[in-house]
């Protein structure tokens, strides 16, 4: 595994503010509004912090940048349904690497349903045959299958909360995917409230919280630690929230 950010995909992000309008919201957003250059350390990044911190604002960003289509998918992937993104698309600068990955994915678990369908209907235009039947299966059965279908060592994932759909067994699974391909040099950003995927080993993750981006232990995530204390303290901590 990678243990530094010097041959990822992308290295980091720089943000021009000349190219943001002076009313534009994200000049509201506390971890954004002060960052010239967020750097990538490790070949899995995780975002976390308060709804509204900015995490897939940030993300977004970095995908479209990428090549990404707004809503998800591959590279390849045009269609819109809406649209929607922010100028911080057209603001940021990527860092990129030398090392080009072979395969990359953007998946958004809000938009799942939308990709889901281009999926079906790019199988159907494929000259080998290929069959893809997402809608015939469960939210999380799809998303699984979509995903172990698209990962792959020396890759580029981008994943915004793919906690929603997956049941905590299939999180574990998804852990588990991602350990391995980043194994094999793939690049992880990712967005995540998800106490289990937040403890993916090596992972450096960074909080969108206390106005500016930092960096986090696992333990001090406020997804860890409320987490912890309603499991360890659940009588008591109900007990207090429907009394008041
Ligand atoms: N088109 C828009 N116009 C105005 N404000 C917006 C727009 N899109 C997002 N925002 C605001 O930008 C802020 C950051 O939103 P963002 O979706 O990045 O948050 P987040 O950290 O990903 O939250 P969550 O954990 O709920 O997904 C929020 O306060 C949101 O209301």
């Amino acid at each position: 595994m990678l243990d530094d950010g010097s041959s990822l995909p992308i290295q980091g992000v720089s943000i021009n503010w000349d190219k943001i309008d002076e009313c534009s919201y994200l000049r509201e957003i506390e971890a954004i509004k002060g960052l010239d250059y967020l750097a990538f350390n490790k070949n899995i990044t995780i975002f976390v912090g308060e709804n509204g911190s900015g995490k897939s604002t940030m993300l977004e960003a970095i995908a479209v940048c990428y090549g990404f289509n707004p809503e998800g998918g591959t590279k390849n992937y045009s269609f819109s349904t809406y649209d929607s993104h922010s100028e911080l698309c057209d603001a940021i600068k990527l860092f990129r690497g030398i090392r080009k990955p072979k395969w990359g994915y953007f998946l958004r678990a809000e938009s799942f349903y939308n990709v889901a369908t281009a999926e079906e209907m790019y199988a159907r235009e494929d000259p080998r045959g290929r069959q893809e039947h997402f809608h015939e299966k469960s939210h999380g059965e799809s998303f699984l299958q979509l995903i172990q279908s698209n990962f792959q060592g020396n890759g580029l994932y981008l994943l915004d909360e793919p906690e929603a759909a997956l049941s905590p067994q299939r999180q574990l699974t998804l852990l588990l995917e991602i350990v391995n391909c980043a194994k094999e040099d793939a690049q992880f950003i990712m967005v995540t409230h998800s106490p289990i995927l937040l403890g993916i080993p090596g992972a450096e993750i960074m909080s969108f919280d206390d106005g500016q981006i930092h960096t986090i232990d696992y333990e001090d995530t406020d997804s860890y630690q409320i987490t912890k204390m309603f499991i360890e303290n659940k009588e008591q901590l109900l007990k207090r929230l429907l009394d008041e």
